[in-house]
């Protein structure tokens, strides 16, 4: 069965447009819970632009399934993360002028800061993910820096068109393949919405995926509990 892990960041960007009290992220992931989350996903930005200090220490304190911290390879964060003890830490790239997430983690390329913010989250016994393109060599790179999984990418297969979308469908899959020869976890996630997720929760030796977007766009809607089991339900009949 797929877990899925939802990401609150933007109940959170709701509440910080009149920087007030709610609504609040907490409560948010109380409600995921009920509707099926396995997990809760929340990213601490450097800019504080939505998940702030106070959420996470919450967050950990209240969450009963997989706490799953969103941080970039930054000292400060790496060490809430590291006083907090988030069950799993996603080390993702950022940037203060980016709406979203825009690409990977750069591993091949690592000046050792990537090396060193796993190994500083390893040493608390926090367990580490990788956000990286859907790119073999950036799948084998994050292999060799022992991380416990990586989450692939899926922006690209989310914005894709017509053609494109076999094409960037197909390079998940062989990343995919290359993280599951490897012994590593296979996650994946950004852009994964109502219509786009059946192809991908499909991929062999898929684990998890992460959904955040389009779940607080529903559940402004509809509640986020019903949100959730709607997207719970998809993944289960589609994945058993
Ligand atoms: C890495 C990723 O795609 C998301 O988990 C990340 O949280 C996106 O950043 P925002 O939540 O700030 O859009
Ligand atoms: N790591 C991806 C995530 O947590 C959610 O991304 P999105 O669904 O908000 O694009």
């Amino acid at each position: 069965m797929i877990e899925l892990g939802v990401n609150i960041d933007h109940v959170a960007t709701v509440r910080q447009a009149r920087r007030t009290y709610e609504p609040d992220p907490v409560i948010a992931a109380a409600l995921a819970e009920q509707g099926g989350a396995d997990g809760i996903t929340f990213h601490l930005r450097e800019d504080r632009r939505h998940i702030q200090d106070r959420d996470v220490e919450v967050l950990i304190q209240t969450v009963t399934v997989k706490t799953n911290m969103e941080i970039a390879c930054a000292d400060e964060v790496v060490g809430i993360a590291c006083r907090l003890k988030p069950d799993w830490a996603l080390l993702v790239p950022e940037s203060r002028q980016e709406v979203t997430t825009e690409g990977g983690l750069n591993v091949t390329g690592d000046d050792g800061r990537i090396a060193r913010a796993v190994a500083r989250l390893k040493d608390q016994g926090i367990l580490t993910s990788l956000f990286i393109d859907p790119d073999p060599a950036q799948v084998a790179a994050s292999a060799a820096l022992g991380v416990d999984a990586v989450e692939l990418h899926t922006g690209p297969y989310a914005l894709a068109k017509r053609d494109a979308i076999q094409h960037e469908l197909q390079r998940l899959i062989d990343s995919g393949k290359v993280a599951s020869d490897a012994g590593i976890r296979l996650h994946a996630g950004h852009g994964l919405n109502y219509n786009n997720v059946r192809p991908v929760a499909r991929i062999p030796d898929m684990i998890e995926l992460n959904i955040g977007h389009a779940i607080v766009s529903r559940a402004v809607m509809v509640g986020m509990r019903d949100a959730v089991a709607e997207m719970r339900r998809i993944l289960d009949v589609c994945c058993g």
